[in-house]
């Protein structure tokens, strides 16, 4: 599909257009981790976290060319749409993007501006994607051959994209019992539908007493409630714009890719999607909010060891196959480095110096995963003698992962380490969602307070200094 994204698009009418003039219809909000990599010396004043970059990513015209996700400039004028990842590194959009500091730019909309639009039968819709999880033992196998089905997931060359759902099914049989156990020892189904209803609600609770009366929808990609059936409730409620936001915090292709290829998809079938405004925060890992959140949580807990200067505060992330980031482009690592970074330095900002490592965990299937992976790194660093750990960035429902790999690997840590203090609790399997949500809610704040972002843009928020 290609879709017309330079000069055409949908404008704003004078009164609701961006002085900016860089975000319009289908634009993409991006933070500091599109731009090309620079090595990150620690202590150097890396990014101003307040500072919104808007990009010129996407803003299309006609009916078939809507552009949820991001797009690829080719090196000629000409702009393809991508829907898929797969044959064109991600890594290219960066060269291609136009970025813009937004910081010294104008004011954007005078409150009666403001009030007229929200009365002026405006429909807000914020459109919050997950993944989802089965929410019993019996929807643990139809939910992974969703799961598999996704060429994100499983990335078959073209040529073999026939096999797509019979190898789903194969594998989701087959991994359904180690599935089920792990699902069965956090009480027999996934959290993730409860986490994300409740931060839905509490965000529509905050706007709400902004004055911003968005309805909030939750949109899974393979369980309920599934993206189809969120957009067509963003449908019969008359939405006329909305702001897609997944619930990840760093972009991966097979987390809000997928979603936002799901998405693209919906929408370019769609006459009245087509025709409604629509802007998309791909990642937001580098938000103010969120880094702060972390460091806050991290700093808490340091608190509740014997002697925190002295603990390895160890970054376990969710990993993804080596190949999509060496062949396909997925940004996923490289986000994953500089938010580590980000936390570190507001950690050091605070007077806290301890060290850190950053490992993967959660691989599944034979292939090489992102590297180091949790489970060695454990042991090599109970050989080099430490003793105290803190996991901040374990994902969602993966804790029990972490601690069995950690306990399975007790025997092996020298003498000295097999009293490891652990610095972590069951209940720290929410706290991704929770600063996930307190992020999202900061950048609200953030953007009400300060005038920047994808709200200012769209001219539905004031500036209240
Ligand atoms: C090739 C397979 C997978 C990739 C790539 C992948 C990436 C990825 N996943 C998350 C977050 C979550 N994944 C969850 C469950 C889950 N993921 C996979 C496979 C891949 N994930 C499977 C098979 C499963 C089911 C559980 C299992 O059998 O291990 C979950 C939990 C959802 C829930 O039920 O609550 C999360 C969260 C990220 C962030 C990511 C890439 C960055
Ligand atoms: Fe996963």
């Amino acid at each position: 599909m290609v879709a017309e994204m330079l000069g055409g698009g949908r404008m704003w009418s004078s009164s609701q257009a961006s002085t900016r003039g860089v975000i319009e219809v289908g634009r993409v909000e991006a933070g500091p981790s599109h731009f090309p990599k620079r090595p990150a010396p620690r202590n150097s004043s890396r990014v101003n976290l307040s500072r919104t970059y808007a990009i010129k990513s996407c803003s299309v015209s006609s009916r078939t060319g809507l552009c949820l996700g991001q797009c690829y400039h080719k090196k000629s004028s000409a702009c393809k749409c991508k829907l898929g990842w797969s044959s064109q590194p991600l890594s290219s959009l960066r060269h291609h993007l136009r970025v813009h500091s937004s910081a010294s730019e104008a004011v954007l909309t005078s409150q009666s501006d403001f009030t007229k639009l929200l009365v002026g039968n405006e429909k807000i819709g914020v459109l919050l994607l997950n993944l989802g999880g089965p929410e019993t033992l019996d929807d643990v196998q139809p939910f992974l051959f969703n799961l598999f089905a996704d060429p994100d997931i499983i990335r078959l060359p073209r040529l073999f994209r026939f096999l797509q759902k019979p190898l789903a099914q194969f594998i989701s049989v087959v991994r359904a019992p180690k599935s089920k156990e792990g699902y069965a020892s956090i009480g027999g189904g996934s959290p993730l539908r409860q986490i994300t209803d409740a931060q839905a609600e509490a965000l529509r609770k905050a706007l709400c007493d902004k004055d911003i009366p968005a309805k909030v929808y939750v949109g899974m990609r393979y369980w309920h409630p599934f993206t189809e059936e969120a957009i067509e409730q963003i449908k019969r409620d008359g939405i006329t714009k909305l702001v897609v936001l997944p619930l990840y915090p760093q972009f991966s292709i097979s987390t809000s890719g997928s979603s936002l290829r799901l998405l693209e998809g919906i929408f370019r079938e769609d006459e009245y999607l087509v025709n409604m405004q629509h802007t998309v925060i791909p990642s937001w890992y580098q938000r103010e909010g969120y880094i702060k959140a972390m460091a806050t949580l991290i700093e808490k807990e340091l608190r509740t060891f014997s002697e925190p200067q002295k603990v390895m505060i160890f970054f376990s992330a969710h990993g993804v196959p080596l190949a999509y980031v060496e062949e396909a482009g997925d940004p996923y690592k490289a986000e994953m480095e500089e938010c580590v970074d980000l936390i570190m330095e507001e950690l050091e900002k605070r007077g806290i110096t301890n060290s850190c490592t950053l490992a993967y965990q959660s691989r599944v299937g034979p292939v090489e995963w992102l590297r180091p992976y949790t489970d060695e790194t454990i042991i090599e660093l109970g050989q080099k003698g430490v003793k105290s750990l803190l996991a901040p960035l374990v994902p969602l429902g993966s804790v029990e992962e972490l601690l069995a790999a950690y306990d399975s690997k007790r025997d092996e840590l020298p003498p000295p380490v097999t009293v490891w203090e652990w610095g972590w609790t069951k209940s720290a399997e929410t706290w991704n969602g929770r600063a996930a949500m307190l992020a999202v809610l900061a950048l609200l704040v953030l953007e009400v307070t300060t005038g920047e972002g994808f709200l200012h843009q769209w001219g539905i928020l004031p500036l209240f200094h």
